[in-house]
């Protein structure tokens, strides 16, 4: 790791809001990019990016509880956050927002939501309930306090990207959305904090989320049918993959695209393997 300046750490809104009323006065504009730490290559790949169309980097780094909705999976999820600056200093960030869970939310869960509307209890959130109208929630908090020009979402998580895209659209939030595309493994796999709780044989049973993915992008061409049943052809035999769901959707209304359909589209999956779970996807042409 290079020997650059560790960011500075702030744990304050007010502190947050002075620091980027100081970069504005110094006619920098502000990149933000929204995590909930345990940092991999695939957020270094947005604080690149970020570095690319911004003068100044944010981070956030608040494991968000509201939007848990598994309190097992809000206990085990990985703390790291003197690892996470450590690697945001090998990239130069210049700031760290690393608020508590008091100072985001000092009465409580807020009384005012976001609602990500009917695409919020389908596929993740049919799962999850509620965990959309948690995250846009506090995307709409974390925008609010630092006021980004841009924001970077991965598109790891598309249902995620789709519903904070449509947000900033629909409440004239003045943000530029920037995705990332998604980093993976040598052999597929999607660079997920997750990820490490995958047993051997089940980090090896893992890939066939990304070959399914690749198997639907490459018979897209065929129609819709053909990367359904390419799809299937891959995820079918293994038995360590407990699948969620499969489907290919429209980019705009996230909803399956009919039989008949051609143009563009986003292969989406989710799985569980042993007490972890999984999503990716991949955008494809259909026709
Ligand atoms: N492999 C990846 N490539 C690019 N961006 C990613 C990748 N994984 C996550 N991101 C993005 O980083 C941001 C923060 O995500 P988050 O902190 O939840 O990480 P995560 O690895 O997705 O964690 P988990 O999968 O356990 O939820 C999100 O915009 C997310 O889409
Ligand atoms: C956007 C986010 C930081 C909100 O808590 C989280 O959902 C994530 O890391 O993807
Ligand atoms: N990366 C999405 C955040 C979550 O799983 O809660």
């Amino acid at each position: 790791m290079s020997a650059q300046r560790r960011p500075r750490v702030i744990e304050t809104v007010r502190e947050m809001r002075e620091a980027v009323a100081a970069e504005r006065a110094a006619g920098r504009t502000v990149a933000l990019t929204p995590t909930l730490g345990a940092l991999h290559e695939g957020h270094l790949a947005h604080v690149r990016r970020a570095a690319e169309i911004a003068d100044t980097r944010v981070v956030s780094i608040f494991l968000n509880p509201t939007q848990f909705t598994q309190p097992a999976d809000l206990e085990r999820y990985p703390r790291t956050l003197d690892a996470d600056v450590d690697l945001l200093a090998g990239e130069g960030v210049d700031l760290v927002f690393a608020p508590s869970v008091d100072e985001m939310y000092p009465t409580g869960p807020t009384a005012t939501t976001v609602s990500a509307g009917a695409v919020g209890s389908t596929f993740e959130g049919r799962l999850r309930p509620g965990h959309f109208d948690a995250v846009l929630t506090v995307v709409a908090k974390l925008l609010g306090i630092v006021t980004p020009d841009v924001v970077t979402f991965g598109q790891k998580d598309a249902q995620q990207l789709f519903v904070v895209k449509r947000m900033v659209g629909d409440l004239n939030i003045a943000t530029r959305v920037e995705t990332i595309p998604t980093v993976r493994e040598p052999d597929g796999l999607a660079l997920s904090s997750r990820n490490r709780f995958l047993s051997a044989s089940e980090r090896t049973a893992a890939r066939t989320l990304s070959a399914a993915l690749e198997a639907a992008v490459s018979a897209g061409e065929r129609g819709i049918d053909a990367a359904l049943a390419a799809a299937q052809g891959a995820l079918m035999g293994e038995e360590l993959v407990d699948l969620d769901y499969f489907a290919i959707v429209h980019p705009a209304t996230f909803r399956p695209v009919d039989d008949d359909y051609r143009g563009p589209a986003i292969a989406i999956v989710a799985a569980t393997l042993g007490s972890t779970r999984l999503i990716d996807n991949e955008p494809l042409r259909i026709g």
